[in-house]
Protein backbone atom coordinates (compact mmCIF):
# COMPACT_ATOMS: atom_id res chain seq x y z
CA UNK A 1 0.00 0.00 0.00
CA UNK A 2 1.42 3.59 -0.94
CA UNK A 3 1.25 5.95 1.99
CA UNK A 4 -0.80 9.37 1.02
CA UNK A 5 2.40 11.29 2.20
CA UNK A 6 5.97 10.78 2.50
CA UNK A 7 7.61 10.43 6.09
CA UNK A 8 10.03 13.26 7.04
CA UNK A 9 12.05 10.14 8.55
CA UNK A 10 11.76 6.67 8.83
CA UNK A 11 14.04 4.61 10.80
CA UNK A 12 13.35 0.57 10.31
CA UNK A 13 14.94 -2.32 12.07
CA UNK A 14 17.62 -0.60 14.12
CA UNK A 15 20.27 -2.84 15.50
CA UNK A 16 22.81 -0.61 17.75
CA UNK A 17 25.98 -2.11 19.71
CA UNK A 18 28.49 -0.56 21.50
CA UNK A 19 31.61 -2.96 21.03
CA UNK A 20 29.93 -6.33 21.76
CA UNK A 21 26.26 -4.82 23.27
CA UNK A 22 23.39 -5.08 21.44
CA UNK A 23 21.68 -2.18 22.95
CA UNK A 24 18.75 -1.84 20.20
CA UNK A 25 17.14 -4.74 18.92
CA UNK A 26 15.13 -3.67 15.53
CA UNK A 27 13.72 -0.01 16.48
CA UNK A 28 11.19 1.12 14.15
CA UNK A 29 10.05 4.73 13.97
CA UNK A 30 8.71 7.09 11.65
CA UNK A 31 7.62 11.34 12.12
CA UNK A 32 5.96 13.03 9.53
CA UNK A 33 6.67 16.47 8.63
CA UNK A 34 5.88 18.59 11.27
CA UNK A 35 4.72 16.26 13.86
CA UNK A 36 5.99 16.00 17.46
CA UNK A 37 6.61 12.53 18.71
CA UNK A 38 8.38 11.32 22.20
CA UNK A 39 10.75 8.91 22.98
CA UNK A 40 9.68 7.76 26.51
CA UNK A 41 11.28 4.81 28.65
CA UNK A 42 12.87 4.20 32.01
CA UNK A 43 16.98 5.05 32.33
CA UNK A 44 19.10 2.87 29.89
CA UNK A 45 16.42 1.18 27.50
CA UNK A 46 18.33 2.99 24.86
CA UNK A 47 16.30 6.55 23.61
CA UNK A 48 19.79 8.02 23.99
CA UNK A 49 21.28 5.60 21.57
CA UNK A 50 18.02 5.59 18.57
CA UNK A 51 18.69 9.34 18.48
CA UNK A 52 22.57 8.90 18.09
CA UNK A 53 21.69 6.05 15.57
CA UNK A 54 18.95 8.04 13.87
CA UNK A 55 21.62 10.69 13.05
CA UNK A 56 24.75 8.55 12.48
CA UNK A 57 26.48 9.24 15.44
CA UNK A 58 26.33 5.83 16.82
CA UNK A 59 25.57 3.88 13.68
CA UNK A 60 23.27 1.35 13.78
CA UNK A 61 24.78 -2.36 12.22
CA UNK A 62 21.75 -3.12 10.51
CA UNK A 63 19.03 -1.49 9.50
CA UNK A 64 17.81 1.58 7.29
CA UNK A 65 17.45 5.79 8.22
CA UNK A 66 15.24 7.49 5.50
CA UNK A 67 14.78 11.59 5.29
CA UNK A 68 12.45 11.90 2.97
CA UNK A 69 12.30 8.97 1.04
CA UNK A 70 16.44 8.81 0.62
CA UNK A 71 18.40 6.16 2.16
CA UNK A 72 20.92 7.93 4.48
CA UNK A 73 22.00 5.35 6.56
CA UNK A 74 25.48 5.29 5.01
CA UNK A 75 26.16 8.73 5.69
CA UNK A 76 28.01 10.68 8.18
CA UNK A 77 26.13 12.42 11.08
CA UNK A 78 27.39 15.68 9.38
CA UNK A 79 25.60 14.74 6.10
CA UNK A 80 22.66 13.79 7.64
CA UNK A 81 22.74 16.89 9.88
CA UNK A 82 22.84 18.78 6.83
CA UNK A 83 19.80 17.25 5.43
CA UNK A 84 17.68 19.62 7.64
CA UNK A 85 17.92 18.00 11.34
CA UNK A 86 18.79 20.17 14.44
CA UNK A 87 20.47 17.23 17.64
CA UNK A 88 20.18 19.15 20.57
CA UNK A 89 22.32 16.50 22.92
CA UNK A 90 22.03 15.88 26.59
CA UNK A 91 25.15 17.81 27.45
CA UNK A 92 24.15 20.74 25.32
CA UNK A 93 27.18 20.87 23.32
CA UNK A 94 27.67 24.75 22.67
CA UNK A 95 31.09 26.42 22.29
CA UNK A 96 32.34 27.35 25.51
CA UNK A 97 34.39 29.20 24.05
CA UNK A 98 32.92 31.45 21.82
CA UNK A 99 30.50 33.87 22.39
CA UNK A 100 26.37 33.48 22.37
CA UNK A 101 26.63 35.56 19.55
CA UNK A 102 29.54 33.24 17.59
CA UNK A 103 27.16 30.33 18.73
CA UNK A 104 24.91 31.75 16.65
CA UNK A 105 26.05 33.12 14.20
CA UNK A 106 28.42 30.47 12.87
CA UNK A 107 25.19 28.32 12.53
CA UNK A 108 23.00 30.18 10.18
CA UNK A 109 22.28 28.52 7.39
CA UNK A 110 18.96 28.32 4.91
CA UNK A 111 17.41 24.97 5.15
CA UNK A 112 17.88 21.97 2.97
CA UNK A 113 14.52 22.93 1.21
CA UNK A 114 14.94 26.35 1.07
CA UNK A 115 13.50 27.28 4.90
CA UNK A 116 15.07 30.17 5.99
CA UNK A 117 12.68 32.12 8.07
CA UNK A 118 14.64 31.61 11.14
CA UNK A 119 17.58 33.73 11.74
CA UNK A 120 19.36 35.94 14.74
CA UNK A 121 15.99 38.48 15.24
CA UNK A 122 14.12 35.62 15.48
CA UNK A 123 15.95 33.59 17.68
CA UNK A 124 16.25 36.56 19.98
CA UNK A 125 12.57 37.20 19.95
CA UNK A 126 11.98 33.56 21.15
CA UNK A 127 14.68 33.72 23.55
CA UNK A 128 15.14 37.50 24.92
CA UNK A 129 17.35 35.81 27.53
CA UNK A 130 20.19 35.21 25.06
CA UNK A 131 19.59 38.83 23.78
CA UNK A 132 20.95 40.15 26.51
CA UNK A 133 23.80 37.70 27.05
CA UNK A 134 25.18 38.02 23.31
CA UNK A 135 29.00 39.27 24.34
CA UNK A 136 28.93 36.46 27.18
CA UNK A 137 31.11 33.38 26.54
CA UNK A 138 29.51 29.80 25.98
CA UNK A 139 30.87 29.16 29.37
CA UNK A 140 29.62 32.06 31.74
CA UNK A 141 25.88 30.71 30.92
CA UNK A 142 23.37 28.99 33.19
CA UNK A 143 22.34 25.67 32.36
CA UNK A 144 18.99 26.93 31.09
CA UNK A 145 20.52 29.81 29.34
CA UNK A 146 22.72 26.79 27.84
CA UNK A 147 20.03 24.67 26.78
CA UNK A 148 18.11 27.97 25.36
CA UNK A 149 21.32 28.52 23.41
CA UNK A 150 21.54 25.03 22.27
CA UNK A 151 17.87 25.25 20.89
CA UNK A 152 18.51 28.58 19.42
CA UNK A 153 21.61 27.48 17.93
CA UNK A 154 19.59 24.73 16.22
CA UNK A 155 16.87 26.75 14.42
CA UNK A 156 19.35 28.91 13.28
CA UNK A 157 19.80 26.33 10.89
CA UNK A 158 16.63 26.00 9.56
CA UNK A 159 16.00 22.49 10.39
CA UNK A 160 12.65 20.98 9.42
CA UNK A 161 13.16 18.57 12.17
CA UNK A 162 14.76 19.22 15.84
CA UNK A 163 15.55 16.34 18.06
CA UNK A 164 15.82 17.19 21.80
CA UNK A 165 17.39 14.58 24.12
CA UNK A 166 16.73 15.47 27.89
CA UNK A 167 15.22 18.89 26.89
CA UNK A 168 14.68 20.54 30.19
CA UNK A 169 17.14 17.82 32.62
CA UNK A 170 18.18 19.68 35.36
CA UNK A 171 17.02 23.14 34.73
CA UNK A 172 14.78 24.85 37.15
CA UNK A 173 11.10 24.77 37.28
CA UNK A 174 10.68 28.44 35.83
CA UNK A 175 13.29 27.83 33.37
CA UNK A 176 11.54 24.38 32.05
CA UNK A 177 8.50 25.70 31.72
CA UNK A 178 9.88 28.58 29.31
CA UNK A 179 11.33 25.87 27.06
CA UNK A 180 8.25 24.28 27.13
CA UNK A 181 6.65 27.40 25.70
CA UNK A 182 9.45 27.14 23.54
CA UNK A 183 8.72 23.79 22.09
CA UNK A 184 5.00 24.57 21.72
CA UNK A 185 6.11 26.97 19.24
CA UNK A 186 8.46 25.63 17.59
CA UNK A 187 5.50 22.80 17.33
CA UNK A 188 3.37 25.63 16.00
CA UNK A 189 5.66 26.46 13.30
CA UNK A 190 5.41 23.25 11.44
CA UNK A 191 9.10 21.79 12.38
CA UNK A 192 9.01 18.18 13.45
CA UNK A 193 10.64 17.44 16.53
CA UNK A 194 11.57 14.31 18.76
CA UNK A 195 11.33 14.79 22.27
CA UNK A 196 13.05 12.78 25.38
CA UNK A 197 12.07 13.92 28.11
CA UNK A 198 11.30 12.50 32.04
CA UNK A 199 8.14 15.06 32.51
CA UNK A 200 5.47 12.92 30.88
CA UNK A 201 3.03 14.91 32.48
CA UNK A 202 4.89 17.93 30.42
CA UNK A 203 5.44 15.97 26.87
CA UNK A 204 1.81 14.11 26.79
CA UNK A 205 0.04 17.37 25.49
CA UNK A 206 2.46 18.73 23.31
CA UNK A 207 3.20 15.59 21.30
CA UNK A 208 1.19 13.74 18.43
CA UNK A 209 2.25 10.61 19.08
CA UNK A 210 4.72 8.47 21.21
CA UNK A 211 7.11 5.40 21.45
CA UNK A 212 7.85 3.83 24.71
CA UNK A 213 11.24 1.92 24.52
CA UNK A 214 12.22 -1.05 27.24
CA UNK A 215 15.23 -2.76 26.24
CA UNK A 216 16.14 -1.39 23.22
CA UNK A 217 12.77 -2.35 21.68
CA UNK A 218 9.41 -0.40 20.65
CA UNK A 219 7.01 -1.77 23.54
CA UNK A 220 4.12 0.64 22.83
CA UNK A 221 4.00 3.40 19.86
CA UNK A 222 0.39 5.57 19.93
CA UNK A 223 -1.25 8.89 20.36
CA UNK A 224 -1.09 10.65 23.75
CA UNK A 225 -4.83 10.74 24.19
CA UNK A 226 -4.28 6.95 24.60
CA UNK A 227 -1.19 7.00 26.49
CA UNK A 228 -3.07 9.78 29.02
CA UNK A 229 -6.17 6.60 29.57
CA UNK A 230 -3.71 3.73 30.02
CA UNK A 231 -2.08 4.27 33.34
CA UNK A 232 -0.89 0.24 33.34
CA UNK A 233 1.49 1.39 30.40
CA UNK A 234 2.86 4.05 32.75
CA UNK A 235 3.41 1.64 35.70
CA UNK A 236 4.68 -1.25 33.30
CA UNK A 237 7.26 0.83 31.41
CA UNK A 238 8.13 4.28 32.41
CA UNK A 239 7.92 3.47 36.18
CA UNK A 240 5.38 5.87 37.29
N1 LIG B 1 29.14 4.70 25.19
C1 LIG B 1 28.58 3.60 25.68
N2 LIG B 1 29.27 2.45 25.81
C2 LIG B 1 28.71 1.32 26.29
N3 LIG B 1 27.43 1.22 26.67
C3 LIG B 1 26.67 2.34 26.57
C4 LIG B 1 27.20 3.56 26.08
N4 LIG B 1 26.20 4.49 26.08
C5 LIG B 1 25.12 3.86 26.57
N5 LIG B 1 25.39 2.57 26.87
C6 LIG B 1 24.44 1.58 27.37
O1 LIG B 1 23.41 1.45 26.42
C7 LIG B 1 22.16 1.29 27.06
C8 LIG B 1 21.19 2.34 26.53
O2 LIG B 1 21.64 3.61 26.92
P1 LIG B 1 20.93 4.96 26.46
O3 LIG B 1 21.75 6.11 26.96
O4 LIG B 1 20.61 4.88 25.03
O5 LIG B 1 19.58 4.87 27.30
P2 LIG B 1 18.52 5.99 27.63
O6 LIG B 1 17.19 5.34 27.49
O7 LIG B 1 18.78 7.21 26.84
O8 LIG B 1 18.81 6.24 29.16
P3 LIG B 1 19.06 7.58 30.01
O9 LIG B 1 17.72 8.14 30.29
O10 LIG B 1 19.72 7.03 31.24
O11 LIG B 1 19.97 8.45 29.20
C9 LIG B 1 22.42 1.38 28.55
O12 LIG B 1 22.50 0.08 29.06
C10 LIG B 1 23.74 2.06 28.64
O13 LIG B 1 24.46 1.63 29.78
Amino acid sequence: MTKATQSLLEAEGLHTYYGDSHILHGIDIHIEPGETVSLMGRNGMGKTTTLRSIIGLTPARQGTITLRGKDVSKLSAHQIIRQGIAFVPEDRGIFPNLTVLENLTMAARVGPYGRDEWNLQRVLDLFPRLGERLSNMGNQLSGGEQQMLTIARGLMTNPDLIILDEATEGLAPLIRLEIWVVIRHIKATGIASIIVDKDINALLPICDRNYILNKGEVVYHGRSRELMENPELHKQFLGV
